[in-house]
């Protein structure tokens, strides 16, 4: 029945036609007004079929996923490093830098547990480039399409090189692309008190850490853990795209993320064990894992070394430290784009060519020569934290 004939035999079917089914606008409608189009994506298990993760980059997926839980119970006394670029807009880039971070996991691999950082998805303060999945073209074109299986390729790619990858995830349809390749996950400064994300998090499958407010607020982190901890029912999509209610048991795997907020950076010692002093009160594990960039470096690639430089002494001194995060990529500091993306339309055109290799796009990173002398600081960290007695203690404390 088109919108004429149907408003003709019930006229208040007008009052709820969409614009979508009337190429006249209807002065009438109250739904969609501000939305263009719907574009239908491909199904989760469509996706997954055509990129398989099989099971040898399943078992990589797995065993990081369990080294991690270890790390966070004290059962393992590495140090989990999630180290990689702020975004990845490069799929040559960030394979290279991959290959590069697999041998240092491999150089390091009794002191440190490396994940390399592979985030697809920006949250942004206000407007901007929304990451590789949303945007794969850079400039506003929104191939989602082509980006969730741009970013599907590239998780399989790393994990053919043996190393487990971690992501931040930004809403609750897209890591049914993709999560089962993740091994670590993380919900942003911006999300962590919503609670879409904490119901999100409770049914991810790998242990999932909170960042603490833009604001500095370590207690809304504290607050997504024990959400996430717990079975949630909430709207999402199931493998085949269809909206559905998505029941979860919860995740016991989560911890918080300490950041730096408005007010400053929180990574000293004593922010460390204020936070694991909440952590306990709460009945939660009392450890944490420090990003050392963000506003903890101001989001300064040199600061961040000097800030990684102090966490290292903190991990020897035996802090309560779980992991640390930080930025990194080939070539260090951050260029912009040379669109300005805001959303909503193509801005324009350029060849990826054009930008520097392996320098962000987002947040200023250190550049791998950087990297590697902070990963031996971390190592030789470790390796004076297990000579020392008080370590131990504080490790297995609880
Ligand atoms: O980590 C990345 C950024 O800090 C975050 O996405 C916010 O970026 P923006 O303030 O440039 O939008
Ligand atoms: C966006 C990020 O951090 P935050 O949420 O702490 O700003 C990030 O780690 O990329």
């Amino acid at each position: 029945m088109n919108t004429a004939s149907k408003n003709a035999a019930h006229p208040a079917a007008a009052l709820w036609a969409t614009p979508q089914s009337d190429p006249v606008p209807n002065p009438h409608s109250t739904t969609d007004l501000q939305v263009k189009s719907f574009d239908v994506l491909p199904t989760p298990a469509a996706i997954r079929s055509e990129f398989p993760l099989g099971p040898v980059r399943a078992a990589v997926v797995s065993s990081t996923r369990e080294a991690i839980r270890g790390i966070l119970a004290g059962t393992d006394d590495r140090l989990l490093i999630v180290i990689g670029p702020c975004s990845v807009h490069d799929v040559d880039a960030a394979l290279d830098y991959a290959r590069a971070l697999a041998s240092e996991a491999r150089l390091h691999a009794e002191e440190l547990l490396i994940v390399m950082r592979v985030y697809f998805e920006k949250p942004r303060t206000t407007v901007g480039w929304k990451g590789l999945i949303n945007d794969p073209g850079l400039d506003g074109s929104y191939d989602v399409q082509r980006g969730l299986r741009t970013a599907r390729q590239l998780l399989l790619d790393i994990l053919d090189l043996g190393i487990g990858v971690a992501c931040e995830f930004l809403e609750p349809i897209s890591p049914q692309y993709i999560a089962d390749a993740v091994s670590w996950g993380a919900i942003g400064a911006r999300t962590t008190e919503s609670p879409v994300h904490r119901q999100l998090a409770s049914g991810l499958s790998m242990p999932v850490g909170f960042k603490n407010g833009t604001d500095g607020d370590v207690q809304i982190a504290i607050d997504a853990m024990i959400a996430a901890g717990a079975g949630q029912a909430f709207f999402g999509v199931d493998d085949n795209g269809r909206a559905a209610v998505v029941s979860t048991r919860g995740n016991p795997d989560t911890h918080v993320i300490t950041r730096g907020g408005r007010g400053g950076p929180n990574y000293s010692a004593d922010h460390t064990r204020a936070i694991c002093a909440r952590l306990t009160k709460a009945g939660l594990p009392a450890r944490v894992v420090v990003d050392a960039s963000h506003a903890n470096s101001g989001k300064d690639h040199i600061r961040q070394a000097v800030v990684a430089g102090e966490l290292a002494a903190q991990v020897a001194s035996g802090e309560a430290i779980a992991g640390i995060m930080l930025e990194s990529f080939l070539v260090a500091g951050r260029q912009n784009l040379p669109i300005d993306v805001v959303g909503g339309a193509p801005q324009g055109s350029f060849d990826v060519a054009e930008l520097v290799y392996g320098q962000s796009v987002t947040d200023a990173c250190m550049g791998w020569e950087c990297a590697l002398e902070v990963l031996g600081e971390f190592a030789q960290a470790v390796t004076s934290r297990r000579r020392s007695d008080k370590s131990a203690r504080v490790l297995f404390q609880n």
